[in-house]
């Protein structure tokens, strides 16, 4: 079973990494020639390529591998995906992206279905630094695939001795879990950055925590995978470490300091994508909606530190 990744960013290439020490595999980008040449994504830097990894520019290529990843931010997904004709029927399309397309409101592994019907929709998600997995470090993720057989396959396929996959039949779970963690970890970044203090962050992170499961449930998914790697963990790892970009986006939003608008953030999109959710649904989702006002710029941090406090007392 051939294996491709598609995007050679900081996440497929630290993919490419792990798993071409174990199997051969390609990995397609779209700025492939410096990849080629130097064997070494910007994104990813100090880390080569093992001999293993075939780095290609032709995505007609590597569109022929049995397992197909796609690694490019949430936002890209349905625009990469609408152009490509190639009959993708019957192969393990895994969606690596967290977050949730602003026009469909849909994550990644549905944007998948959609354009391929006839193929099996599958998400990796969960704990994991880019740089942590391209260094070896010990990880555990979340393969999450309706299809039992297909989950095995891909368990099996991609697991290494450093990264250990679980499985589990919850897609919706595992996509919302790893797409709502970017939100509530601007929150933290934000109000860190804006001196409320450790204790402060405890309080995001665990009604966060409700606030994720809240939607994430009325949604169809299981309560219990958003306690799961996909969920919780993620949403620890990605509230409590520099290494993330979605809290550092927040320390800079809470310290009033400029961030670099080429690094990707993609809690930004999916939280503005949760405020409509939350309209749509009915489901109450205040952090959420504050941080998509302070993202935007039209509300301070203290004014929605001060909007989420006032809010009416109720039991936890
Ligand atoms: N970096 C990390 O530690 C982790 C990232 N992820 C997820 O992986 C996804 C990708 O993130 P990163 O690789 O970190 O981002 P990145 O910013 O490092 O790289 C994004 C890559 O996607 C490519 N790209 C953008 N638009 C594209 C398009 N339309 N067609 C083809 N390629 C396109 C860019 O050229 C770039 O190489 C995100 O959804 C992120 O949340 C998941 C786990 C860990
Ligand atoms: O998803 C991640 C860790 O699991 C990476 O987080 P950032 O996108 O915030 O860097």
């Amino acid at each position: 079973m051939s294996i491709a990744i598609l995007g050679g960013g900081a996440f497929g290439t630290a993919l490419a990494v792990a798993v071409g020490k174990t199997r051969p595999l390609t990995l397609w980008a779209r700025e492939a020639a410096p990849l080629i040449k130097h064997r070494e994504s910007p994104r990813l830097q100090g880390v080569r390529l093992p001999d293993a990894v075939t780095v290609t520019g032709d995505l007609e290529q590597a569109l022929g591998a049995d397992t197909i990843l796609f690694s490019m931010p949430m936002q890209s997904l349905d625009a990469f995906a609408a152009p490509i004709s190639a009959p993708l029927a019957g192969k393990a399309l895994v969606a690596c992206c967290k977050g949730i397309d602003l026009r469909s409101l849909r994550g990644p592994a549905a944007i998948l279905a959609q354009h391929w019907p006839d193929a099996i929709p599958a998400i990796l998600t969960g704990p994991s630094f880019a740089a942590d997995i391209a260094h070896g470090l010990p990880t555990a993720l979340t393969l999450a695939c309706a299809d039992e057989t297909t989950a095995q396959t891909l368990q099996d396929q991609l697991s290494t001795p450093s990264l250990r996959l679980y499985r589990t039949a919850d897609v919706t779970g595992a996509e919302l879990g790893g797409a709502l963690k970017n939100v509530m970890a601007i929150a933290c970044g934000a109000a860190i950055g804006a001196g409320m203090g450790d204790s402060a962050r405890a309080a995001v992170i665990t009604r966060g925590f409700a606030e994720m499961t809240r939607l994430a449930v009325h949604l169809g998914a299981r309560a219990e995978t958003l306690t799961g790697l996909s969920g919780f963990g993620d949403l620890v790892l990605t509230c409590t470490s520099e290494q993330s970009r979605n809290y550092r986006f927040g320390l800079a939003l809470g310290r009033m300091e400029r961030f670099d608008p080429d690094i990707t953030v993609e809690g930004v999109k999916t939280a503005e994508a949760v405020t409509k959710l939350a309209t749509t649904t009915g489901v109450d989702m205040p952090i959420c909606q504050m941080v998509h006002e302070i993202s935007g710029g039209g509300t301070s941090v203290a004014e929605a530190i001060q909007y989420l406090l006032n809010r009416p007392l109720k039991e936890e």
